[in-house]
């Protein structure tokens, strides 16, 4: 559903706002505030924000290229008490969709919208969606960014940076672009620069004559040859000796080079995919990276984001990975106890999806031949981890904050019954009463989890009479203690 959101501190504006957007179809939030707007758009997604400039906590304008880059990239448009040429100039030249003073009539409000709606529309239209994602799981807004980028550089031929810390998987994406582009019928070449020394790196990019030097005892392909008509995927970039990078950077313009101990150039038709956790930009100011390479690597740059800033994917990449341990392993698929899930998403993942991945498969061992993973089953350090933080957390926050998520506990119960529903019936529709079963019991997961297991907090929220609720709960097996 499209999702508008006002930010404006008259109340009353807000309100005849809500009743038009909600008239046209669209759900409609509202925030009084800056900080308000700006917490709602870092956790959902928003199609379009009617911005006031004057607000209690700062200017509307100020915060304009924020809110843009906020994840859902929403149109912006400008609904002010005062007109001000400048500051329309200024609102147009940050990329808002319009700038309207107020009061403005109903029509020109709705015509506004609709057209900022039907550019945003057309604009979606644009990502091609015929990628093959198979392996890679990722539903945060985040990540459906990276996807696009992925589509755009997968239809292109130009050189792309992967930047992103360990684990967060810049090699499965340079592969991905690699298997959906025109070169996937050739080599995918993955050279370590970190993992070599300078000659050594230099004899392997290039190739050498046999003699060329000692231990040269036959003549080697270099990788940038193996990939021609394919892809070179140079890891951790960012240790390339500068020599190297000197030779590298001719290389990459004129796509022809000379191996170590021969007079003749070779040719190599490559396209460059490049990947570092160290910042690039920093090691240029430090003379320790040549401005001109990085300038040509990031004609598309794709930052992948930290597992602990998208916790919603966390469960899908737990899932995902351990039916493949099942399969690796053949045994029946394994369910999971909610407290498993919610200590995952309590812990931060230095290490990325790596380390998660990793953990998974020490619990999947710990778990033998038992159908549920548990908490218990995850090793120790991390749950203890997690047990310190959440106390600390705890002592500080109100007994409704659940460790480590920051969604609302709606987008909680919708995407807890989206994944349940993808899991048990993939691309089948099931038939609705599964569905309303499924979408039930997530609810009252939430419900108790939101409310700590309080009674009578949890009959004021549902509405529903004890009896119902415990009925419900022993019709979906639910034990108020362990969830
Ligand atoms: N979104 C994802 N979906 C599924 N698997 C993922 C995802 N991201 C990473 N992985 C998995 O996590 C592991 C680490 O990924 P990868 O090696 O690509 O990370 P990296 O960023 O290149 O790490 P490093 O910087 O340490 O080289 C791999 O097993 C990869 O398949």
């Amino acid at each position: 559903m499209t999702t508008i959101l006002i930010i404006d501190d008259d109340i009353e504006f807000c309100e005849t706002m809500e009743s038009l957007v909600g008239r046209m179809d669209h759900r409609c939030v509202t925030a009084h505030t800056l900080k308000a707007g700006s917490d709602f758009l870092a956790g959902n997604d928003v199609d379009v924000v009617f911005l006031d400039v004057r607000l209690p906590d700062g200017n509307g304008l100020t915060a304009l290229p924020l809110i843009k880059k906020a994840p859902s990239e929403p149109e912006v448009i400008i609904l002010t008490g005062q007109g001000d040429p400048d500051g329309a100039e200024l609102a147009i030249q940050g990329g808002v969709w319009d700038y309207l003073v107020k009061p403005t009539s109903i029509k020109q409000t709705r015509l506004s919208l609709s057209r900022a709606l039907k550019y945003r529309q057309e604009k979606q239209a644009e990502t091609p969606v015929a990628l093959n994602l198979d392996n890679i799981i990722g539903v945060s807004p985040s990540m459906r960014k990276c996807f696009d980028l992925v589509a755009k550089a997968a239809v292109s031929n130009s050189q792309v940076l992967i930047t992103g810390e360990t684990g967060t998987g810049k090699e499965l994406f340079a592969r991905t672009i690699h298997e959906n582009s025109a070169r996937a019928g050739h080599n995918f070449v993955i050279v370590d620069c970190a993992s070599l020394t300078e000659t050594l790196l230099e004899s392997t990019l290039f190739g050498h004559r046999k003699g060329a030097f000692t231990g040269a005892d036959a003549d080697r392909t270099g990788l940038v040859k193996v990939a021609d008509g394919g892809t070179l995927f140079l890891d951790e970039v960012g240790d390339m000796p500068l020599s190297i990078q000197r030779s590298f950077l001719r290389v990459l313009q004129e796509k022809r080079f000379r191996p170590v101990g021969q007079t003749q150039e070779v040719t190599s038709n490559f396209r460059l995919i490049a990947a570092t956790n160290r910042n690039l930009e920093e090691m240029v100011e430090k003379g320790q990276f040549r401005r001109d390479l990085l300038f040509r690597l990031w004609a598309v740059h794709l930052e992948l984001p930290p597992l602990r800033s998208r916790k919603g994917d966390i469960k899908r990449l737990a899932m995902f990975f351990v039916d493949h341990l099942c399969e690796e392993y053949g045994v029946p698929n394994k369910g999971f106890d909610a407290e498993f899930f919610e200590t995952l998403s309590a812990y931060d993942w230095p290490g990325n999806v790596r380390e998660l991945f990793n953990v998974l498969e020490m619990a999947f061992i710990t778990s033998g031949r038992t159908t549920t993973l548990y908490a218990m089953d995850l090793p120790s350090n991390i749950r203890i981890k997690v047990a310190k933080a959440t106390l600390t957390r705890d002592s500080a926050s109100t007994p409704e904050a659940a460790p480590g998520d920051t969604n609302p506990p709606v987008s909680r119960i919708l995407s807890e019954t989206e994944a349940q529903v993808s899991r048990h019936f993939g691309n089948r529709i099931p038939e609705i009463k599964e569905f309303k079963g499924i979408m039930e019991e997530q609810y009252l997961r939430e419900l108790i989890r939101h409310t700590g297991g309080n009674a009578k907090k949890i009959m004021q929220i549902s509405g529903l009479s004890k009896s119902h609720f415990y009925t419900l709960l022993k019709k979906k097996e639910i034990s108020i203690s362990s969830d």
